[in-house]
């Protein structure tokens, strides 16, 4: 699992850690571990440090120390380091430590800047770092931009400049780095878009924090963490422990939305598919999926007759008529874990009285559809994704996975879980059904909503990594997608007790 923090949670840690060693120690640290990562990139990109052209940009807190103090150790391993300070207040230690190795200080004439940039072997970025607060000023933003032209890695220290190390969030001019040096612990800013984009290569680098940090505010799942997750049937295994999801999908106009929900659940592995819906819908699942039982439901029908389930999904193409409010009443009545999803969301935005109770209940909304259930405007929840997933789960009462770019799974007291797999391809019409699907599939099994959306993403993801493709590809992709993360762990696993 892959930890990540806000700055007021690392600036703790790190004084409590600072309040017991000598002053400058741990820049000292974070200095060689940057350096390390510098001399490996240069290693990898002009095969050695020694003759190197390396320009450093220096802001006027720590962030900039780091740089200096690194590109000191550089400059005594022969690499050319220029450093570039954008404004006149600079860590003064590292300077001088910078100026005794050989490294030159330039001024931060732009075209001057623009020159180095772009006959450097590395660029590295020590403007801003965790102390960044709002969009870069000039001439911070300016020097970010000159970044852009460069011809060779960027590696960013701590955080890339412009970056909200909190939430990810840019307002204005930012570096693309290439690499991101963190320091002592991830932000969550570098998981999640648009940080995320902007960081690249992530390199943590230890500096001794990790016995002063808190519980983590947001975690990455790693394919290690998923599979050990995900249910695996035994020699014990029938369909009802493998788990029957019970799905009430689609619609005379969204007749798809139910053939591929039916498909998320089906090549997702469940035990058995129950989907109930009215005429179109049905003749659709029918013809493509032979897997699922299937009941045909009258306008407006509950599902008292659907026979017996351990979760529901609620919503793909159900439409937000009365019909489809009286069929969501009767599902969110029972006690079973419910994953609500598209329609069936709005309809929870116009009756919030469904959400009230005591059973599980997971939310899978895009940006849009949250707007519509918290009442906030779609761009501030795009804005500040971490931040409204968050308050979702408490005000809502629900486990809430908010899809996009990085996909975010929150639950009131657990760390924000998001989502490292995915890509862009998955912006396709009808792959969200099929997510609803499979997640479906996952309570049924008996993961909670928590679990059962983490492994949901995270398989769904590794299923669209590749593009173009189609939502009922996602699905075609899925059972790949499950070997390929257990077969992962089983060659860890082997591996690990061979060394234990
Ligand atoms: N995590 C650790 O344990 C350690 C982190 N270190 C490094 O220290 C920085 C944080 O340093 P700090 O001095 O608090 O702030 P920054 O250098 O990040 O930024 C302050 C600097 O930037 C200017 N500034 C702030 N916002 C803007 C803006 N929007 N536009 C332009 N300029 C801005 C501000 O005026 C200051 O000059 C952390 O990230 C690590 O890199 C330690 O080195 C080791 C321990
Ligand atoms: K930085």
């Amino acid at each position: 699992m892959r930890t990540a923090y806000t700055s007021d949670q690392i600036r703790a840690a790190e004084a409590a850690l600072m309040a017991t060693l000598p002053e400058g120690t741990l820049m000292e640290r974070a200095a060689a571990g940057l350096a390390a990562v510098c001399a490996r990139t240069l290693g990898g990109t002009a095969g050695r440090v020694y003759g190197t052209r390396v320009v450093l940009l220096v802001g006027g807190g720590d962030n900039g120390g780091d740089a200096l103090y690194a590109g000191a150790r550089l400059a005594a391993r022969g690499a050319r380091v220029d450093a570039v300070l954008a404004g006149s207040r600079v860590h003064s230690a590292g300077l001088a430590a910078l100026r005794r190795a050989g490294g030159r200080v330039l001024d931060g004439r732009f075209e001057r800047v623009r020159a180095l940039a772009g006959a450097a072997d590395l660029v590295v970025d020590g403007l801003v770092g965790i102390g960044g607060t709002g969009a870069l000023r000039e001439p911070y933003a300016t020097l970010a931009r000159i970044t852009a032209g460069a011809d060779c890695p960027v590696v960013a220290v701590d955080v890339p400049s412009g970056v909200d190390a909190d939430d990810g969030r840019v307002e204005g001019e930012a570096v693309r780095a290439d690499v991101t040096v963190a320091f002592g612990a991830l932000k969550a800013g570098l998981l999640v878009d648009p940080g995320a984009g902007y960081a690249g290569r992530l390199e943590p680098v230890g500096i001794g924090l990790e016995p002063y940090l808190p519980d983590a505010g947001v975690a990455a799942l790693t394919a290690g963490d998923v599979a050990l997750l995900l249910p695996r049937p035994d020699a014990r295994s029938d369909k009802y422990r493998r788990g029957v999801v019970g799905i009430v999908a689609g619609s005379r106009r969204y007749t798809g939305a139910a053939v591929l929900c039916v498909g998320g659940a089906v090549r997702g592995g469940a035990g058995m598919v129950r989907y109930a819906g009215t005429a179109e819908p049905v003749a659709g699942v029918r013809a493509r999926w032979p897997e699922a039982v299937v009941t045909e439901l009258a306008p407006g029908e509950g599902v008292g007759g659907v026979g017996r389930v351990q979760a529901w999904v609620l919503g793909p193409g159900l439409g937000t008529d009365a019909d489809a409010f009286a069929v969501a009443r009767s599902v969110l009545a029972g006690d079973l874990p419910v994953l609500v999803d598209a329609d069936g969301l709005t309809l929870l935005a116009e009756d919030r009285s469904l959400l009230r109770r005591d059973a599980p209940t997971l939310l899978t909304p895009h940006a849009g559809e949250l707007s519509r259930l918290l009442g906030v405007d779609r761009a501030r929840i795009e804005e500040r994704r971490l931040e409204h997933v968050r308050r979702a789960a408490a005000e809502l009462g629900a486990t809430v996975l908010l899809k996009g770019s990085t996909t975010l799974v929150a639950q009131e007291g657990r760390p924000v879980r998001v989502n490292p797999t995915g890509s862009p391809w998955l912006a396709t019409g009808g792959t969200g059904d099929v997510l609803a699907g499979l997640a479906g599939a996952l309570l049924a099994a008996g993961l909670d909503c928590y679990d059962a959306a983490s492994c949901a993403a995270y398989l769904h993801g590794v299923a669209g990594q590749d593009g173009p493709l189609a939502a009922g590809d996602v699905a075609e992709a899925l059972p790949g997608a499950v070997r390929r993360v257990l077969n992962g762990l089983r060659h860890e696993d082997g591996a690990a007790r061979l060394e234990g």
